[in-house]
């Protein structure tokens, strides 16, 4: 874990565009643990603009994007449907030697859409921390987000090792564990682990939903852990998701694919009466699921110091 001021600074400025979760996260990462000397800040909202300078997160909030460019390092912390137009706005503004990362959820598309716009000389490193919330804007930040969490960069291959090397050292400085992978790798990967998942909190609190004359106000009533948390990930941010889908459309339907198979096999065990092949299933899943509790990488897991539950691992894990 990094200390607070631990060591210098790793880059003079930052510029972050887009101050909701994520940007404003960062933001407070920077201050918390010493990664930059100077924070700028745009936002295409004067809304959030006048939010950010108000919580004081920033050393500058600008009205201009052409005034956050001058950075050493300009991250873009926008939905990943808008970043092409806000690299075209930038790209002419951008120095040479400027690292120019982001933080969107899908990559391939992101850099189709991004890499046009920028200038010879300009390193493009995008980044895409695996950390977040269901909620949105500056004020749901926090400076400890992106703690031993993963943060993948997926570096254009002609990229400066210097620049890459400096941008694993920020991400490290707030916090998280670095990897690098190519961009199609990475959007088929986060198709299954994130991408999936939220598609299937949608659909099932929808249905829920529809179904109104069963569940009218009683979705709510008798919801005991299991929809709820279905229904914390279908709050998330409608125009985030909505971008996702929509620019990692290929890697998310050869999931939905998959995963329609196995759901088909699963009705089929249900339908035959395959009580073996159901046990056989859940008991592989409750291993995954221990598995990532005993890496310590659920916050949200059990306090095992308590009274043992009945269904708790066995003493000794
Ligand atoms: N929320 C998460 O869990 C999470 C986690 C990892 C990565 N991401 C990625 O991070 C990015 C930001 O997500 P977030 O959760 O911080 O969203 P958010 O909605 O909290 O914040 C987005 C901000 O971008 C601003 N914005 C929108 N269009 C803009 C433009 N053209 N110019 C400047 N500002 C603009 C909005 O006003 C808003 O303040 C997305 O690409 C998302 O895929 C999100
Ligand atoms: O914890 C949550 O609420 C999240 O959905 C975070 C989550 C994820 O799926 O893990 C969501 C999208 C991001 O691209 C990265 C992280």
């Amino acid at each position: 874990m990094a200390e607070e001021g631990a060591s210098a600074p790793i880059f003079d400025s930052v510029a972050l565009i887009g101050l909701g979760l994520i940007g404003s996260s960062i933001a407070r990462g920077i201050r918390a643990y010493g990664a930059a000397r100077r924070i700028i800040a745009f936002d295409s909202s004067q809304e959030v603009r006048a939010r950010v300078s108000a919580l004081g997160i920033a050393d500058d909030v600008v009205e201009a994007l052409a005034a956050a460019a001058r950075a050493d390092l300009v991250i873009l912390c926008v939905p990943v449907g808008v970043c092409g137009e806000v690299a075209r706005a930038l790209g002419p503004h951008l120095s040479p030697g400027a690292v120019l990362s982001d933080v969107g959820s899908v990559k391939a598309a992101v850099i189709a859409q991004v890499a046009p716009h920028l200038p010879p000389g300009v390193q493009f490193i995008p980044a895409h921390p695996i950390a977040g919330t269901e909620y949105s804007g500056p004020d749901a930040g926090f400076a400890t987000l992106f703690q031993n969490r993963w943060c993948i960069l997926t570096p254009q291959p002609q990229v400066d090792a210097a620049a890459a090397a400096k941008l694993t050292a920020f991400w490290t400085r707030l916090g998280a564990n670095v990897e690098t992978m190519s961009a199609a790798h990475h959007d088929l990967v986060l198709a299954v682990t994130s991408h999936l998942p939220h598609l299937i909190a949608y659909n099932i609190v929808g249905t829920a939903a529809d179904l109104e004359e069963v569940t009218q106000s009683e979705v709510i009533k008798f919801s005991a852990s299991g929809f709820r948390d279905f229904t914390r990930i279908a709050a998330s941010d409608p125009t985030m998701w909505r971008d996702i889908f929509l620019n990692n459309k290929e890697a998310v339907l050869e999931m939905l694919g998959r995963f329609d198979e196995d759901l088909t096999a699963l009705r089929r065990m249900i339908r035959c009466g395959d009580g073996d092949g159901l046990f056989a299933l859940f008991t592989r899943t409750r291993a995954i699921r221990r598995s990532i509790v005993a890496q310590g990488q659920d916050t949200a897991a059990p306090d095992f110091g308590r009274a043992a539950a009945k269904n708790d691992p066995p003493a000794g894990r």
